[in-house]
């Protein structure tokens, strides 16, 4: 390391400051003259032995005797230098950059490349370092530059050549022109290889700087001491005897205190920073060496991240792939099921249809067979209801004497002959007997009319007999007191929805009424041949049409009593069914009349209301005949006549047969529908339990 020349220095000018303190003058020593003789005794040396190195052409910029000025300027662009230490070791700098002008005197400050220079110099300090040999500063070659420096490593590379050239054996000793007596210390050198990388510069560096400060230690120590001693020697010679101690114990006090200042800075360096311009190309090599490291590794690591992103991404694809695969299957699987799934509805709907036909086949079978028990039942059935005693009349003996089943025994006065007569019916409902008692032998019919029958049911009996309780009610309705009307009305559109799934009903209705022989329609008030049908849809919807009927009805009427005696009033209820799955229609109608009992001079064959009745009287409808009696006595005549007329509508004049409860016909028919109700029920119970299954599990 370039931390040479420090001690030299000091000393002398610690002699000079002693010298000054104990008032002795410098200039009368004549010590700067001696120390100039002494440099350019070594410059000269120095010089001389470069020019017998490389030749007086090469060192033509250099002269044998040179100045101080002269020595710096023809050392300057270090071509002199690298030359001649090639000449000691070959290839110690590789490369010598020449002059462009060679034979041109460069003077101070010319242009001479500032590259070539500085590289020259550079390398001929690196080589020197390598050497181990004591090394100046680039700035020492610059004017101002401590020249003496650049002798000193010139003069080290002298003795190494003379070293080199005895044989290079044993420890050579770095002494210059000192003589080998003085302390000088062995120098080995240390790497005198020439470093091929900027490693082991680096390291060579390293392990540099205390061999090198140690070396510039002693070679400036030497250089000094020789000055040291004249110094000493011309500080006491003015000196009287008693002086000397004094002096010198100020010189070895100064010398101490100048040592420990500078000792410490020094040897505890161990990492000086570099001066050199080879030094700080080492760094940039280190540090362009560091990056391009560092970079090999930055771009290892992210080659590597790459990889393993790749890596990870081809597991993701294969990952996928797995998944797509799972899923074609877990789709192919699908789509087998849906296949089976679908067969099986397929199936299941197949098996459906064939039980729902084979169901309405069952149905239809069952609704012949249940209209051929109406049928058997007889087409029309009469039945005969007495009246109770309305009150404050009820201590009158009643006409009735007393009625068994289907049979009523009639009290007959004396006058009258006999005393009593009987008249069988299908049924006879006494006085106490309810408006639900009298609707029960009924209701099976409405069915009929759902079916496609006609059913016509009407009231017949004098005036105050009840016809109009029966077939509507108390003037004060409740649900207990309904006439037939409304229970047969309710049923009716009870059973068309039950069937909404089977089977679509249209009701509508027509009112007319006879009076006189004239037909009139109750809903439009008009004398028709024809009545209106209009479409209802719900029990209330006819109540409402049944009142507007019974208003049009009294209005006009002159004597009450007269009137109805002599009007028929009559509703229709027109059934029409459309079958949802066969499509085929069925059309019934429920005749709800109130027929006064017959004036005798009018010929019933020929009557508009056997003409209106026909349909239902004449066979092809079942018509329900409610005879109406009042209980007492002073009508027995009235109650008689029409006894005898309902017995003979049911027995001669319609031809109807009387039904035989007990026949055969009737019980093996009962038998046959029992068996179809429950062949009936068990084809229910299956498809209700298919219903009941998830579509998956049938
Ligand atoms: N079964 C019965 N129970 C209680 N009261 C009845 C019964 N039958 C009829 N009545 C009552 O007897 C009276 C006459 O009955 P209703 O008006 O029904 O006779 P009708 O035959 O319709 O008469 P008309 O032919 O004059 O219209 C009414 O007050 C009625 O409430």
């Amino acid at each position: 390391m370039a931390a040479g020349g420090t001690l030299s220095f000091s000393v002398a000018s610690m002699v000079e400051d002693v010298l000054q303190q104990h008032g002795t003058r410098v200039g009368d020593l004549n010590l700067e003259s001696r120390k100039a003789e002494e440099a350019a005794s070594r410059r000269n040396e120095a010089a001389g032995w470069l020019r017998k190195m490389i030749g007086v052409v090469v060192a033509k910029d250099l002269p044998a005797e040179p100045s101080e000025e002269e020595f710096r300027l023809g050392l300057r662009s270090g071509i002199i230098l690298c030359n001649a230490i090639n000449k000691v070791q070959p290839g110690a700098v590789p490369k010598v950059v020449e002059s462009p002008c060679d034979s041109a005197l460069i003077p101070d400050g010319a242009a001479l490349s500032a590259f070539q220079y500085f590289e020259n110099v550079r390398n001929f300090l690196v080589a020197i370092q390598e050497m181990g040999l004591p090394t100046f500063e680039a700035s020492d070659l610059e004017q101002g530059g401590k020249s003496a420096r650049v002798v000193n490593t010139v003069l080290a590379l002298k003795s190494y050549s003379d070293w080199k050239q005895t044989g290079g054996n044993g420890i050579w000793k770095f002494g210059g022109n000192i003589k080998p007596t003085t302390s000088a210390k062995s120098f080995v050198r240390k790497n005198s290889e020439p470093f091929t990388n900027s490693l082991s510069r680096t390291s060579s560096m390293n392990e540099k700087p205390l061999s090198a400060q140690a070396s510039d230690l002693d070679s400036n120590k030497m250089s000094s001491s020789r000055s040291f001693s004249m110094l000493v020697r011309a500080l006491l010679l003015d000196k009287k005897p008693e002086e000397v101690p004094v002096v010198v114990e100020s010189v070895l006090s100064k010398l101490v205190e100048d040592l420990s200042n500078v000792l410490p800075a020094n040897m505890n360096c161990k990492k000086p920073s570099m001066k050199f311009a080879s030094g700080d190309k080492m760094l940039e090599d280190k540090n362009s060496f560091n990056k391009s490291y560092i970079s090999e590794e930055e771009s290892k690591g992210r080659l590597l991240k790459q990889q393993m992103i790749f890596d990870r991404q081809q597991r993701d694809v294969q990952e996928l792939k797995q998944t797509l695969h799972t899923t074609k299957s877990g789709i192919q699987f699908m789509k087998m099921k849906f296949h089976e799934e679908f067969n099986n509805i397929g199936l299941h709907i197949h098996s459906l249809a064939h039980a729902a036909s084979g169901y309405h086949r069952v149905l239809e079978e069952n609704r012949k067979l249940y209209n051929q028990v109406q049928d058997l039942k007889g087409s029309i059935r009469v039945y005969c209801r007495v009246r109770p005693f309305l009150s404050g009349l009820s201590n009158y003996m009643s006409t009735v004497d007393h009625i068994e089943d289907g049979n009523i025994t009639i009290n007959i006065p004396s006058r009258h002959g006999k005393g009593r007569r009987s008249f069988n019916f299908n049924k006879v409902f006494g006085p106490a007997a309810t408006q639900a008692d009298v609707f029960s032998d009924m209701h099976p019919l409405i069915r009929s009319v759902l079916d496609g029958y006609n059913v016509c049911i009407f009231a017949y009996g004098q005036t105050g007999s009840g016809k109009t309780y029966t077939m509507t009610g108390p003037r004060e309705l409740t649900e207990k007191s309904q006439g037939v009307n409304y229970r047969a009305l309710g049923d009716l559109f009870l059973i068309a929805d039950q069937r909404k799934d089977t089977f679509n009903y249209d009701v509508s209705v027509q009112m007319i009424e006879i009076y006189n022989e004239q037909v009139r329609d109750l809903l439009t008030g008009l004398s028709v041949p024809d009545a209106n049908l209009i479409r209802v849809s719900s029990t209330s919807d006819v109540i409402d049409l049944m009142n507007l009927g019974q208003r049009n009805r009294v209005v006009g009427a002159t004597a009450l009593n007269d009137r109805s005696s002599r009007s028929h009033s009559c509703l229709t209820v027109h059934v029409q069914g459309r079958d949802l799955t066969s499509g085929a229609i069925l059309r019934g109608c429920d005749v709800i009349a109130s027929l006064a009992q017959k004036n005798s001079h009018v010929p019933y064959r020929n009557s508009k209301l056997t003409q209106l009745l026909q349909d239902s009287l004449g066979g092809q409808a079942k018509t329900l005949m409610f005879v109406h009696i009042s209980p007492e006595p002073d009508a027995v005549g009235e109650t008689i006549s029409t006894l005898k007329f309902a017995e003979r509508v049911a027995t001669v004049e319609l031809g109807a047969a009387r039904v035989n409860k007990d026949s055969t016909d009737v019980k093996a028919l009962k038998e046959q529908i029992a068996g179809l109700k429950a062949a009936l029920a068990g084809k229910r119970r299956k498809m209700n339990t298919i219903n009941a299954q998830p579509l998956a599990a049938r």
